[in-house]
């Protein structure tokens, strides 16, 4: 297949995109009455406004064109089929295989996977439910009331990120922590108040030799034998979720006491495998299935909606739209739900991580542009932060706004304000979209010097994602949403979404500093910047 830049596709999407030149969105909306209306999709709960984008009938079926031209297809059937199109580490990609129904089956090397799912999720549930009811005690035959997970990257964003999402939905009885980073803060903030004698460790690693994580989990272990006075307790206090039974037994943690999961699920994908036990135990294994049941309908449905109607395929093509045809460099995602604080990050793992690649396919840099910078916060308070950027900046921002018609149950006293939020994420889209032109400016008696500072350009372009409330399904269907929109773009920029060998370099350097700041021990060849830097340090910590 051609470099994607010399296909006759990416030349025609070139030529239409300067004829389009600077048509903005008004004039498009004044075009078409309808565009609203035409330029929107029902997925399952999500709601999709593409409307406020700068594209045309012509422009999306250009782009469909090149999905075309680049199989993007015929690769999406490859993922589902359980072929190894993580090329580089020889890997099939199936985070659709752990949502998959009972019944269903799909085969890696030949064995259906389906059942190994089932099995795990069976016994995630069986002991989210002895933690729930206090069947489950620790070492004392105290009921186990704070639970910590250990992990970092795909092994604690997911999580993290979910149970802030559904929070409204989780045991308020149970209290969590996520600690990630190897900052010992983060495990000393976990557990100053917590009980020993009431507390589980989940380490979740896929590796399990990720070193903050096993620093962190020696570092937590230590802190339990020495409350409870005893090394047996770590028995009932800690478990570990893994793909590294060897490192789980070697760590000190019964195997008895592992949840599995398998090479072919990504770290950035793998949440609702059993990286996802804190989560189960906090929402129960029904709303975990609630929410895998949610994952498997955007799976169906990017599986076999046709391309006029995928909304993964489509969000993938604008994005591409604005990466490499606009220059636009960031992406932000803004949610208006407080509960949706982590969304953005746990996004920035996923997109980023995935797609944050040079070099293609055939082993030659990429002549393209690839993945954008994902960023983002809630609503409104970006709106009061730098949302300024995007109205008035130089640079073209594209946005997604994701709201909710309903707050949760939980808020019902509070519904008054939920209308005043989403007014305001209503409102961001029309002003992104259409502006303020100067002569309206003016004709408000604005001086005449001032004016061009109070204009607003408009033709900032946004998707608005709209769902009835958030709810594990929903959620789920948002994430996968996501994780395909990823995928169609990686089949696009024809580059590997599933690996992450960019991380490696700084974790093999970190190693071989750490003795020159500990002991002084000299590392040859270092930089004059890192070596002055190193020395600095060690006279300000007193060595
Ligand atoms: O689950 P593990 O093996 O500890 O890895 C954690 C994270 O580290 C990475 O490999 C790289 O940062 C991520 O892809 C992964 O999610």
């Amino acid at each position: 297949m051609s470099r994607l830049n010399h296909l006759p596709e990416w030349a025609a999407l070139a030529k239409h995109r300067a004829e389009l030149g600077e048509v903005h969105l008004r004039d498009l909306f004044a075009a078409d009455a309808d565009r609203g209306r035409r330029y929107s999709l029902q997925v399952g709960d999500l709601y999709l406004d593409y409307a406020k984008h700068l594209v045309t009938d012509e422009t999306l079926a250009l782009l469909r064109e090149l999905a075309a031209a680049r199989r993007v297809a015929e690769l999406r059937d490859a993922m589902f089929h359980g072929d190894k199109i993580n090329f580089t580490e020889h890997r099939a990609v199936l985070h659709v295989a752990l949502r998959a129904p009972r019944d269903a089956v799909i085969e890696v090397d030949g064995e259906n996977v389906v059942p190994k799912v089932h099995a795990v999720l069976d016994r995630m549930a069986a002991f989210a439910d002895r933690i729930r009811t206090g069947e489950w005690k620790g070492h004392t035959g105290e009921r186990i009331t704070t639970i910590v997970n250990i992990g970092i990257g795909g092994s604690d964003l997911g999580p993290a990120m979910a149970y802030e999402a559904l929070r409204a939905f989780t045991d308020r009885g149970l209290t969590f922590h996520f600690v990630s980073n190897v900052d010992g803060a983060d495990l000393h903030e976990a557990v100053r108040a917590a009980d020993p004698a009431k507390t589980l460790f989940i380490i979740s690693s896929k590796t399990f030799t990720t070193i903050e994580t096993i620093t962190n989990a020696t570092a937590a272990r230590r802190w339990l034998v020495a409350q409870l006075g005893d090394e047996s307790a770590v028995a009932k206090h800690f478990v570990a979720v893994s793909t590294n039974a060897g490192e789980v037994a070697k760590f000190g943690i019964d195997t008895a006491n592992m949840f599995e999961f398998w090479d072919w699920v990504g770290g950035r994908y793998s949440y609702d495998s059993a990286i996802g036990l804190s989560l189960m135990i906090a929402l129960g294994p029904d709303g975990f299935r609630q929410m895998l049941d949610g994952f498997h309908r955007m799976d169906e449905h990017f599986r076999t909606a046709p391309p006029e109607q995928n909304a993964p395929l489509l969000l993938g093509l604008l994005g591409i739209w604005y990466r490499d045809f606009h220059d636009a460099q960031t992406h932000a995602v803004l949610p208006y739900s407080h509960y949706l604080s982590r969304f953005t990050a746990y996004l920035q793992q996923l997109d980023m991580e995935s797609n944050g690649k040079s070099v293609a396919r055939d082993g030659k840099p990429v002549e393209w542009e690839t993945g954008p910078i994902v960023w983002g916060t809630p609503g409104t308070n970006g709106q009061h932060a730098y949302y300024q950027l995007i109205h008035q900046g130089t640079a073209l921002i594209p946005a997604d706004l994701i709201g909710f018609a309903r707050p949760v149950a939980e808020l019902a006293d509070l519904a008054g304000q939920h209308d005043l939020l989403m007014a305001n994420m209503f409102a961001q889209g029309q002003a992104l979209a259409f502006g303020k032109p100067a002569e309206q400016v003016a004709a408000e008696g604005v001086a005449e010097k001032e004016v061009p500072h109070r204009t607003f350009r408009g033709d900032r372009p946004t998707t608005t994602i709209l769902a009835g409330e958030l709810n594990p399904s929903v959620l789920g269907q948002l994430i996968a949403l996501y994780e395909h929109k990823v995928f169609v773009q990686g089949a696009i920029w024809d580059i590997d979404s599933f690996d992450q060998w960019g991380v490696e370099l700084g974790k093999v350097l970190a190693k071989r500093i750490e003795p020159a700041l500990t002991e002084g021990a000299q590392i040859p060849g270092l930089d004059s910047s890192t070596s002055t830097l190193v020395a600095k340090y060690r006279a300000d910590r007193g060595r």
